[in-house]
């Protein structure tokens, strides 16, 4: 019984982590996947490359590369000054647009009046050895929700408290086309990425090895802010 049917085997439901955290598995098909994964590789030869950003004087295991905003430890800026100074990519109107999708599909009970608008994304690469550690996503000025789209090998996912790096904390796996979104009073909850499988990318998803992570976010940012 178990080995047919394994957890591989059995339909994952959408679920309430934490107040206002919610993961919805298998959101995205695999066509939206493989042009994501594509879109990713264009981003990444873009003006800025994807790069490893220097935290603590330590470079991070996985590459970033941002678009609309880029985000250095700890500030956002229109310019890659810890790169190359290019000024990055603008942020594309249809991702603009599948975050708000993701944002009505995970809040059904949100006001519509409260578009969601995000201007700055993260697209992080992970190969087998990467990982990131817990962390809160607080260098935006506003608390409108995280968006989260993961493509390839699966990620162990752990989402903590808003309080400390500590217990408790939830651990899942955010694969191939999982959506995750973090917000309301879950916005600002600790989290990180423990350890990615190798070898669990879907065959059609458009990568072979290693995870892609599309982080989308509302800066708060004015146009005028350095
Ligand atoms: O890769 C993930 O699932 C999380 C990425 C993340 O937390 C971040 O980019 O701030
Ligand atoms: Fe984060």
């Amino acid at each position: 019984m178990d080995a047919l049917f394994g957890d591989d085997l059995l339909p994952r439901h959408r679920r309430t982590i934490a107040p206002g955290a919610v993961h919805l598995p298998g959101w995205l098909d695999t066509r939206q996947q493989s042009w994501l994964t594509e879109q990713f590789r264009i981003w990444a030869a873009g003006p800025v490359p994807a790069r490893a950003a220097i935290i603590g004087g330590h470079p991070m295991s996985v590459r970033t590369v941002c678009l609309g905003w880029h985000w250095r430890p700890y500030a956002y800026s229109r310019e890659a000054l810890d790169v190359n100074g290019n000024r990055v990519l603008e942020f594309p109107d249809w991702l603009a647009e599948l975050g708000r999708r993701a944002v009505a599909d995970a809040y059904p009970d949100r006001d519509p009046a409260a578009e969601y608008a995000p201007d700055a994304a993260l697209a992080n690469y992970y190969d087998e050895e990467a990982k990131m550690g817990m962390h809160q996503d607080r260098d935006e000025l506003s608390l409108e929700p995280v968006v989260s789209l993961s493509l390839g090998d699966t990620g162990l996912f752990r989402f903590g408290n808003s309080e400390n790096r500590n217990r408790p904390h939830t651990d899942l796996e955010l694969r191939s086309g999982d959506l995750f979104v973090f917000g309301g009073p879950s916005r600002l909850a600790y989290h990180g990425v423990t350890r990615i499988l190798p070898g669990t990318a879907p065959a059609d998803c458009g990568l072979e090895c290693g995870r892609i992570n599309i982080t989308l976010r509302v800066t708060g940012m004015a146009e005028s802010n350095p």
